[in-house]
């Protein structure tokens, strides 16, 4: 925080109360249906480095979609650069807001068409292929990312394959980037080299960046703030600091530890749904988070071990950190 270049004109991300559920074919969430995403708030400014954590199927994908403009919401609840990211298409479209995740995996934009990644072409035409882009970052993302010109993409192992991707991903100088676990397929020193030019961005020209992940290699150091997400809501927004003061574990393990809570505190649950003559495991309807189980919509209080910390609404602020809900995560 306090880079020279840091905006502070107002958050650059700002996400108000945000519900969501998953449309069904006809479109409306299902009848009965609780919203997967849920009364989440959160809001962060230029410069900021964000890791999204959470375990399987806890909603991080969901928010990156939202905030990428992939699903709709209500304007109000999710606004990008002021925008809703939704509404405006301008915000994508410009460069200024990139996602890179999900089907990003398999297609690529090519000629105005989104083309599988795989196709027989070389990787220079490809990353040549996007216009108006700055020579200079161009070559730059090149040497970052190791990429020999020459490479014909259907030839290429997957991680040669998905430097190409994020470098076409990244050529347009972002201010918000939201990124889906993109490194899987990366080598050590591909992932090392990336990590490091993505935090350039941020210090020097105060980009946004949400970065949600699995793999803690080499992220350490990396991350300016801290958002834990479990089952939809938001647990825990703070910056990287504060967690190093609360918690003398290296990052994965201090992530490790929430995650593991948040496992038992679920199988307990589950046996005293079980004693109690209900289904283990909730009812599921498609696109929401579950119906019929009043226990389970109730914010649960996390206790992870963390030292008492004030409560605030944003980390959008230089001392801020906070929970999204007082009723979450409170000693
Ligand atoms: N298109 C969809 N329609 C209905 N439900 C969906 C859809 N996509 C995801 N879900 C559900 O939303 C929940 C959250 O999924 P999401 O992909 O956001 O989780 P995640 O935190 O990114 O998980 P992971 O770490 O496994 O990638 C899951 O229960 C999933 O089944």
């Amino acid at each position: 925080m306090g880079d020279a270049t840091k905006d502070n004109s107002g958050p650059v991300i700002e996400i108000n109360g945000l519900r969501f559920t998953y449309p069904g074919i006809d479109g409306h969430p299902p009848p009965g249906s609780k919203p997967l995403i849920d009364d989440f708030s959160l809001s962060l400014s230029a410069g900021n480095r964000c890791l999204l954590v959470g375990s399987n199927g806890a909603g991080k994908t969901t928010i990156l979609k939202i905030l990428g403009g992939k699903h709709m919401v209500e304007p109000h609840m999710v606004r990008v650069l002021g925008r809703s990211a939704f509404h405006d298409t301008a915000l994508t479209s410009s460069g200024d807001l990139s996602y890179l995740g999900g089907e990003w995996r398999r297609e690529v934009a090519f000629a105005g068409f989104d083309v599988p990644i795989q196709m027989d072409v070389s990787a220079e035409k490809l990353i040549f292929g996007v216009v108006g882009i700055d020579p200079q970052r161009r070559a730059e993302l090149i040497k970052v990312l190791d990429i020999d010109p020459s490479w014909r993409m259907h030839k290429v192992s997957d991680g040669q394959r998905r430097r190409v991707q994020i470098c076409m991903g990244l050529l347009k100088p972002f201010k918000v980037l939201l990124l889906d676990e993109i490194t899987v397929d990366l080598d050590v020193l591909a992932r090392a080299d990336l990590l490091r030019f993505l935090r350039k961005e941020c210090e020097e020209r105060g980009a946004t960046i949400i970065y949600a992940t699995h793999i803690f290699d080499g992220l350490e150091e990396w991350p300016s703030h801290i958002v834990y997400v479990a089952n939809g809501k938001l647990q825990l927004a703070m910056p990287m600091d504060k967690v190093k003061e609360i918690s003398k574990l290296s990052l994965m393990r201090t992530v490790e530890s929430w995650l593991r809570k948040e496992r038992d505190e679920e199988r307990k649950r589950r046996r005293e749904r079980k004693k109690s003559g209900l289904p283990e495991f909730d009812d599921q309807i498609e696109g929401s988070r579950v119906t019929g189980d009043p226990a389970r919509a109730a914010v649960r209080p996390l206790n992870n071990g963390w030292a008492g910390g004030r409560l605030h609404s944003t980390i959008a602020g230089e001392e801020n950190f906070l929970f999204s809900s007082n009723r979450v995560l409170r000693q």
